[in-house]
């Protein structure tokens, strides 16, 4: 639908009429980053940070999350119709619903009969039109993410969202004001937009110490850094503060930045806010993990787990190692090892001969409930904790080595699939500088995750080679494997027979 948007140069007034109050900083266009907070003078600090040093401080009423959302539906009794019949599921979805009758009442206000306009409705039209998180991809741009962790999950979030969008049309279509206000009006609401609301509160939400989850005007045009000169905090009034960080130098013209947190890996990162900052991002990531397509129990195995098998695979601390190590390695650029876990991956390799059953139980109201066992236990609520429950097994190595066998193929596998897929290059996107532009982003920031992951990949693979082979060289493995092949081959001696050289 048609957005109408607002000079980033008027955000002084908005912010002046909204009781918003920015202390020797100023929100500029920065290069490449959009827009970005900036120091106004060289700011001398102390290395005690209090609300006489806020840089930034925003009034509570402008906070936006699921109590404001309910706050607002208390006046607009238009939109708690809405919000009754969509919402109430998450603070995401209440934002997002209100996000949405925002951006709707600012673009045509003239012919609003239902909702309520707000400071947001304006703020709204400050934000960029577009945020380069990869669910406001190209289908061809999303073609660059083949072979990296995001492939699957882009694809699933998109397919979430269109549910979502479909749930929304379908409810407010019901309510005959809004049916015409988003539905029939000019431009309808369009799929692109909800994508776009998604993607302005995931790339702009934060994690206040009180009020929780939520979006803070003004706040959210700081950009990330991974040493960052500011914080953000609540204050006794409740207000919304940016504070320097004590001991941070900040000189005039210097860019204020925060960090989003470097707990988040590169797919992540690009996944919520379209960059990747390689020195923050932790090096992990995480792949779906299909059961066997043979196993009979499979869908047993899924129903029982209750979430979306995965494997989480990261790299090691380096202190982590060091104090596993218990020595004093001062080795600095060496990097730990890559670990992985896949809690699905050890319920996957077990099955009816090593002690696993599903039984179906039926209770005195008539339901009918699946209960696990393993060796004869009823371990219904620990399907999560097979790799400790194998580990009293007799045959514990062997199933260990065969969960082992299992990670390392998907994970080589992935890998395959990564280096199989090349990235186009960026020039064959003809035309519009701005397309270029945007393409050339894309491919640098696709190029960049493409590289973490093969490393990471990489690296778990060995790691995981390791292990096989400490498996293989254990007795108990080295037996079995031993009784297997002496099975397999008085097997293949009967199959010998039918060998097409045997015909000859
Ligand atoms: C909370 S907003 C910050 C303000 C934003 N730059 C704007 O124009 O409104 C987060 C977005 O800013 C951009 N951004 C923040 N830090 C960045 C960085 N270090 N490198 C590149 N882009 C960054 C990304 O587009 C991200 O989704």
């Amino acid at each position: 639908m048609y957005r109408p948007t607002l000079s980033i140069q008027s955000l002084p007034a908005w912010a002046h009429l909204n009781d918003v109050s920015f202390h020797n900083v100023k929100v500029i266009n920065t290069k490449g980053k959009g827009y970005g907070v900036v120091s106004d003078e060289d700011l001398n600090l102390t290395n005690e940070t209090n609300d006489a040093s806020a840089l930034i401080a925003v009034p509570h009423d402008l906070v936006l999350n699921a109590a404001a959302v309910e706050e607002y539906a208390k006046e607009d009794k238009g939109f708690r119709l809405l919000l009754d019949a969509i919402g109430h599921r998450s603070t995401r979805a209440d934002v997002l619903l209100f996000l949405l009758v925002q951006m709707v009442l600012g673009s045509r206000p003239s012919h609003a009969n239902v909702g309520l306009s707000n400071p947001w409705t304006e703020y709204l039209k400050f934000l960029p039109e577009t945020v380069l998180v990869p669910t406001l991809w190209t289908e061809e741009e999303r073609l660059l993410l083949r072979g990296t962790s995001l492939e699957a999950a882009v694809n699933a979030k998109i397919s979430a969202l269109d549910a979502e969008f479909d749930l929304v049309r379908e409810k407010s279509s019901d309510i005959i004001a809004w049916n015409d206000m988003l539905w029939m009006e000019g431009v309808p609401v369009s799929f692109t937009d909800w994508i776009r609301l998604d993607a302005l509160y995931r790339s702009r939400c934060l994690e206040l110490p009180r009020s929780g989850e939520s979006m803070v005007p003004c706040i959210d045009m700081i950009n990330h850094a991974a040493t960052p000169s500011a914080y953000y905090d609540e204050n006794t009034k409740d207000e919304v503060v940016l504070l320097p960080r004590p001991g941070v130098g900040i000189s005039k013209d210097d860019e204020i930045t925060i960090s989003y947190g470097d707990a988040k890996s590169a797919a992540e990162m690009l996944f919520s806010y379209g960059f990747i900052d390689p020195a923050s991002s932790a090096e992990s990531l995480v792949l779906p993990l299909n059961p066997f397509p043979d196993d009979p129990l499979a869908k047993a195995k899924l129903v029982a787990f209750g979430e979306a098998p995965k494997i989480h695979v990261a790299r090691q601390g380096r202190e982590e190692k060091e104090k596993e190590e218990s020595g004093n390695s001062s080795t600095p650029n060496k990097k730990g090892p890559v670990g992985w876990t896949s809690p699905f991956a050890h319920l996957m390799c077990v099955n009816e001969e090593d002690g696993l059953e599903f039984r179906v139980l039926q209770q005195t109201d008539g339901a009918r409930q699946l209960r696990v066992f393993w060796q004869e236990e009823d371990v219904t609520d620990r399907t999560g904790d097979f790799e400790a429950l194998i580990r009293t097994h007799p045959l514990a190595a062997v199933l260990s080595l065969r969960v082992v066998t299992v990670v390392q193929g998907a994970l080589q596998a992935q890998l395959e699939r990564l280096a199989s897929s090349t990235v186009p290059d960026a020039a064959a996107a003809a035309g519009d500088p701005a397309v270029q532009q945007r393409r050339e982003d894309c491919v640098r920031t696709a190029t960049v995750l493409r590289e973490i992951e093969t490393k990471i990949l990489e690296d778990a693979i060995e790691g995981l080679e390791g292990e096989k082979n400490a498996l293989l060289a254990d007795k108990n493995v080295v037996a079995y494997l031993g009784l297997t092949e002496a099975a397999e081959s008085g097997l293949a001696g009967d199959e010998a027979s039918n060998e097409p050289d045997d015909f000859s």
